[in-house]
């Protein structure tokens, strides 16, 4: 039974315009399916916010964005956690966990030129323009099928990327975003052009956001549950679980494009056709690693079944030496830098 005189459920956020929209969009949801359920938002700055001085990767951990939440989720201060799920760890600390997943929106990464270039793609930029991207994915991506471009890290949240951009003694030509977050703030207007894949392959879980909770707490699961999007969920499962197997003792810039086309089924039972193209790159971009998986799944084990697959066929296909080469690299980063040594990196 739900009633008004229920203490209302916390959902966290962290404190960035982007966050804060994205805990509204979940709040309307919830709202809307719980009309007798009272919530509210609570914002909370985290490591990731607070030191905006390191190159992302090598500070690593995306921890950074998740860790402060996780310590009020766990402390009862918070009862939900609204997260970009391409943000989200593959694992979770002792007593949180994933639950609902809502649907994507287009999980492609844009261009964004700085205002008065005139540029429309990245086959206009002139040799040696400077991309903002702090993405060791897009990076490595870029790299190959762009040698001529250069690349410099980038960071803040969106609106002061943007800003950075756009400064007269700037650096940076263009910046690549993820399509989904300018569209969530309102800056749609600022997407010169939509990068496809086999230019880009999205980030796991890019576009897609994510509620995490305390694990067993059933009254909130029940409660969150009505976001989930199963296609979503099945689809990001699958990439997640991908991941996980690829990041076994390192992290590297993986690409993932799913594809999902629900069947028909007469006995209600859900079925989905899964096809997932994978990519490890290489962070010059020299070599690029290709797996193609297809298969019908029934459910979220299936689905991770099949992402796994798809970690196991990279790896067939020589992903290893790609893995290995990039957490040497890191860790001969971090310990000249004096930084913690991690295995994370940011998508
Ligand atoms: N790493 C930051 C981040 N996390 C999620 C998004 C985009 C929105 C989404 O994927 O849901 C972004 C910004 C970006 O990559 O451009």
């Amino acid at each position: 039974m739900e009633s008004t005189t229920q203490k209302p459920l916390v959902i966290g956020s962290r404190a960035s315009k982007l966050a804060q929209i994205q805990a509204d969009i979940v709040h309307e949801a919830l709202k809307a399916a719980h009309p007798d359920q009272a919530f509210e938002i609570r914002l909370m700055t985290t490591e990731g916010d607070r030191n905006q001085s390191q190159a992302l990767y090598l500070l690593g951990g995306k921890a950074l964005w998740t860790k402060d939440l996780e310590v009020g989720l766990l402390d009862g201060s918070i009862d939900m956690i609204v997260h970009c799920l391409k943000d989200v760890p593959t694992s979770f600390p002792e007593g949180c966990e994933l639950d609902a997943i809502m649907e994507r929106e287009d999980p492609r990464d844009s261009l964004v030129v700085k205002k008065g270039l005139s540029f429309k793609t990245l086959e206009e930029l002139p040799d040696g323009s400077v991309i903002g991207t702090s993405s060791v994915r897009r990076v490595a991506l870029l790299k190959r099928s762009f040698p001529r471009l250069a690349f410099q890290d980038v960071r803040g949240n969106l609106n002061t990327r943007l800003a950075k951009l756009d400064a007269d003694d700037g650096p940076y030509t263009a910046l690549i975003l993820a399509a989904a977050g300018l569209q969530r703030l309102g800056f749609g207007d600022r997407i010169t052009s939509l990068i496809d894949p086999p230019i880009l392959y999205p980030a796991v879980g890019q576009a897609a956001l994510a509620v995490e909770i305390r694990s067993g707490d059933t009254r909130v699961a029940q409660v969150a549950s009505v976001l989930t999007h199963w296609q979503t969920q099945w689809a990001c499962l699958a990439e997640r679980a991908c991941l996980r197997l690829l990041e076994g003792g390192c992290s590297v810039p993986v690409g993932v494009l799913s594809t999902l086309i629900p069947n028909e089924t007469e006995s209600g039972q859900k079925s989905a056709t899964l096809k997932l193209v994978g990519t490890v790159t290489s962070l010059d971009g020299s070599v690029h690693i290709e797996a193609t998986v297809d298969e019908v799944i029934d459910g979220v084990d299936a689905a991770e079944a099949l992402g796994r697959k798809l970690g196991d066929q990279l790896i067939a296909n020589g992903a290893g030496v790609v893995l290995d080469d990039i957490n040497k690299d890191r860790q001969a980063k971090q310990v000249k830098q004096n930084i913690p040594v991690t295995n994370e990196v940011s998508q």
